[in-house]
């Protein structure tokens, strides 16, 4: 059992009442390596509940549904209270008696949208946020999160055990279980070190449940060009629900977010927002991160502007205005993207205020970060992840052993562990985040560190000669997981251990199938992982998505 987490946890958790959802065993056939939205659905229908199409209801009908648990994504999955037909329900939280409306119908289940509340679910809350229930952010806040716990170790179960193809793990104190409980977060609000806001020319206004919900209230008028910032309504891409506040980040990113937003109202001609439909417009993003002085560990805030022209000297009354009320503020960066597509990376950056980057500490190092790089994004839970990483390495201790960090951003956590071992090889994408890797290493000190930029999807018979053979790989691809070039590779590699970090677990679960139950299929491999550790760590509260870690072992 891990070292890293309370037991007492585990038991307090177990309070609660389980209902553990059966779930088909295998992948859908057809493309194991696309899992949508839908597939993880599919995947998830409760087998005895498959309706016949009498059973089935109509679209555009509404019904009374129960919720009796939370599905991948955070989906309630409910049952029509008369037929005990399988319907996905965005918002239903277990316990709860609703009224829905039949959007979609699929093969022995439909997914709905909620009407109206009959009674509320088991463990309510009152939501602390002004625009929880209109805002496409985070959407567990009525749920006490003790509970919101629970969901989330029982999806990373019901994924490795089905998805996986590990069966259900022994309980938590048998030697033979490989599900721990999960790690809670100490900050459940304020967390965030990073938030990216949108620009729009329409308003979201929130009018309650019922008309965000429907999706049919087109509640603005579309000749009119409005100023927006903020976050997007559920599910629409054009329009954007106005935030001057949010609970998941710090004060003072709050206040700054205020004033950029006044700001914009007043000068909308000057610095027009970007329209996603009509493709006009020049502010399309603003992303504002947090971290902290190496030296007297305060508060330094970063604001990035994602624009769709190149006209950096538009945005400088702004930048002076924010600037001058906050000292905080140590980088002011516009990133130029003329692409249509959502992507807020930037393809030119202008430094228009400070160094470019922000400093954080994280396990007793210290890193730049700057505005294209992909840094952990709750820096004190990464600290409780990263130990629970180090602690799966097993590592002898001896500097004896080489260690491949693959998707290794800014190379934190290969950093991290680069004193206990020999020498760490990291890989990543994005070039900036590599240069701030090596830059990073040199800041601490450290010398046994290499970062090499490339793309793990796309794998070269080259691949693996710019390091030795590792006895330990740690991995921590973002949300389609690995590729199956990479995943054959590692399976001809045989590290010793694997370490697999995922925000993802169902991507993650079929990786994992493929790392240990290949032998003598699709890949051809004789080699076999063993699963011996799974982890979930609660990264971010209030919403449903998930962290885990997961340690294979090869099998000799
Ligand atoms: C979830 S982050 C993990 C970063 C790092 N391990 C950490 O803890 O900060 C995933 C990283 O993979 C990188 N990445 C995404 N696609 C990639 C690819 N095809 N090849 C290499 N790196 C990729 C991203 O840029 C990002 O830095």
């Amino acid at each position: 059992a891990s070292s890293c987490l309370s037991r007492r946890w585990f038991y307090s958790l177990h309070l609660f009442p389980r209902r553990c959802s059966s779930l088909p065993s295998s992948l859908p056939s057809d493309s194991p390596r696309i899992f949508s939205a839908a597939a993880a659905l599919r995947l998830q229908i409760p087998r005895g509940s498959r309706g016949s199409r009498s059973f089935f209801p109509k679209k555009g009908q509404d019904l009374e549904l129960e919720c009796e648990s939370l599905a991948y994504k955070g989906l309630g999955v409910c049952k029509v209270v008369e037929t005990g037909f399988v319907v996905f329900c965005e918002r239903a939280l277990p316990g709860e008696r609703l009224v829905a409306r039949i959007v979609k119908k699929r093969k022995g289940f439909a997914e709905a949208y909620k009407l109206k509340t009959l009674s509320v679910h088991n463990n309510a809350v009152t939501a602390p946020c002004k625009y929880f229930g209109e805002c496409g952010g985070c959407k567990a806040q009525n749920l006490a999160y003790e509970a919101q716990l629970q969901a989330k170790e029982q999806q990373v179960h019901d994924l490795v055990a089905r998805v996986g193809k590990f069966g259900r793990s022994a309980p938590v104190d048998h030697p033979d279980s490989y599900m721990m409980p999960i790690v809670p977060c100490l900050s459940q609000y304020h967390y965030r070190n990073k938030m990216e806001f949108s620009y729009g020319t329409k308003k979201w206004r929130p009018v309650g449940e019922y008309m965000t919900a429907s999706k049919e209230a087109e509640n603005v008028d579309p000749k009119v060009m409005e100023f927006a910032l903020g976050l997007h309504a559920p599910g629409r891409f054009d329009k954007v629900l106005p935030i001057d506040h949010c609970l998941l980040q710090h004060d003072t990113s709050n206040q700054v977010l205020a004033m950029i937003q006044e700001f914009g109202e007043k000068n909308v001609h000057q610095l027009p927002p970007y329209d996603v439909r009509t493709h006009e417009g020049f502010l399309k993003h603003l992303t504002i991160r947090s971290g902290r002085d190496c030296n007297t560990g305060e508060l330094q805030l970063m604001v990035n502007f994602v624009t769709k022209d190149d006209k950096p000297e538009l945005l400088q009354p702004l930048v002076d205005r924010i600037s001058a009320s906050f000292p905080q503020l140590v980088s002011i960066v516009n990133n130029v993207n003329t692409s249509i597509g959502p992507s807020s990376v930037g393809e030119k950056e202008h430094v228009l205020h400070g160094v470019g980057f922000i400093t954080e500490h994280l396990r007793g190092l210290v890193f730049e970060i700057s505005a294209n790089s992909f840094f952990q994004t709750n820096t004190d839970q990464a600290e409780v992840l990263y130990r629970c990483v180090e602690e799966q390495c097993k590592l002898k201790g001896d500097s004896s052993e080489i260690v491949l960090d693959l998707f290794c951003g800014t190379g934190s956590i290969g950093l991290s562990i680069a004193s206990r071992v020999k020498h760490v090889y990291g890989y990543e994408l994005v070039p900036e985040a590599v240069a701030d890797a090596r830059r990073n290493a040199d800041r601490n000190g450290i010398l046994n560190a290499t970062f090499i930029q490339g793309d793990l999807n796309k794998l070269t018979g080259d691949f693996g000669k710019d390091f030795p053979k590792p006895d330990i790989v740690i991995t921590d691809p973002n949300r389609p997981g690995m590729h199956l070039k990479l995943i054959s590779y590692l399976l001809k590699l045989k590290a010793r251990r694997i370490v697999y970090v995922s925000c993802n677990p169902a991507t993650c679960a079929r990786d994992l199938d493929l790392l240990c139950h290949s032998q003598g299929g699709e890949l051809g491999m004789e080699t076999r992982y063993q699963l011996v550790h799974v982890q979930p760590v609660d990264m971010f509260p209030q919403t449903f998505h998930i962290e885990c870690i997961c340690t294979l072992e090869l099998c000799t």
